[in-house]
């Protein structure tokens, strides 16, 4: 599979294909990171790993090559149809490949039995996708750990802390799951399209035990961060039975009144937070 700039350029001229910017095909030329993505997921043989966008295949063989059982999901009709012809042949019973849309499909249709025996996320990710994919993933099963090439932004809002005006309802349910451990930023020059933005390597580890909101609760979280500027008191008003007098007389814990914003509010009383 290519992994240099003139390679990729190669490939893509002989199938005819121009990278499609909506799709966000930027595809990794860089063997160092592809070898950096598979240390620090701590891949083994025999892991099952799930792959969203695999693109070209360069990220998918040196998994299949690593041994993985390789769950994969790809939207671009052309990519899916040559890693069929070219990679499927050679990994036919690691390599399970889907055509289709990762928001409908956020663990490329893994078994239920395989995510419960432990699975892993290894991707770079389309960036327009990875907020809603990280959300569906969120609400589990949980994958042990994840290395995901993201927009340097979005990786940002994920691990921001509260206070930070980036801080929001996605940071609060991914970091009561999972541990940001350190990543990398990644230079434009390690894809080819050269993408406008940077980039960064996350790694996430989950917790023991990991927190997962249920879902009436993440709506009343998104909903109270859709209006940050309000005053958390005014923003449950009428969301609760209580109007939420309980849980805001808890928030004095953590030296806050019911007048702080969402933003200031810690993930640890999020988590007491139920709408249900
Ligand atoms: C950043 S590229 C990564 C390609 C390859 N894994 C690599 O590292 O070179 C993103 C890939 O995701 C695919 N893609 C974009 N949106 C998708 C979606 N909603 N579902 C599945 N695949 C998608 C693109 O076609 C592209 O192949």
């Amino acid at each position: 599979m290519p992994l240099t700039p003139s390679s990729t350029r190669d490939l893509l001229a002989a199938l005819g294909h121009t990278p499609k910017r909506y799709l966000g095909q930027n595809f990794l030329v860089d063997g160092n990171i592809v070898r950096k993505s598979l240390e620090l997921a701590r891949l083994a043989a025999g892991d099952t790993v799930v792959e969203i966008g695999p693109g070209l295949g360069t990220l998918t063989s040196a998994l299949l090559e690593a041994g993985a059982d390789v769950w994969a999901v790809e939207m671009d009709r052309a990519l899916a149809q040559h890693l069929r012809e070219t990679l499927a042949p050679r990994f036919p019973a690691h390599l399970h490949l889907l055509e289709g849309d990762a928001i409908d499909h956020p663990l490329a249709n893994l078994p239920a039995a395989s995510a419960a025996a432990g699975f892993k996320v290894i991707a770079n990710l389309p960036y327009a996708i990875s907020t809603p994919w990280m959300d569906a993933v969120l609400s589990g099963p949980l994958p042990e750990r994840l290395v995901l090439m993201l927009q340097q932004e979005a990786a940002q809002r994920y691990a921001a802390l509260p206070g930070s005006k980036t801080f929001g309802a996605i940071s609060i349910f991914l970091q009561s799951a999972y541990e940001i451990a350190p990543g990398h930023k990644v230079a434009a020059a390690c894809f080819h399209p050269r993408p406008e933005i940077e980039s960064y390597l996350l790694h996430l580890v989950r917790r023991p035990p990991a927190f997962v909101f249920d879902p009436a609760t993440k709506t009343l979280i998104r909903a109270c961060f859709q209006q940050r500027r309000k005053q958390i008191a005014a923003l449950l008003r009428g969301r609760l039975p209580d109007d939420g007098t309980a849980w805001l007389a808890g928030l004095a814990e953590f030296d806050l009144t019911p007048r702080a914003r969402p933003e200031e509010i810690p993930v640890a009383a999020w988590q007491r937070l139920h709408a249900a």
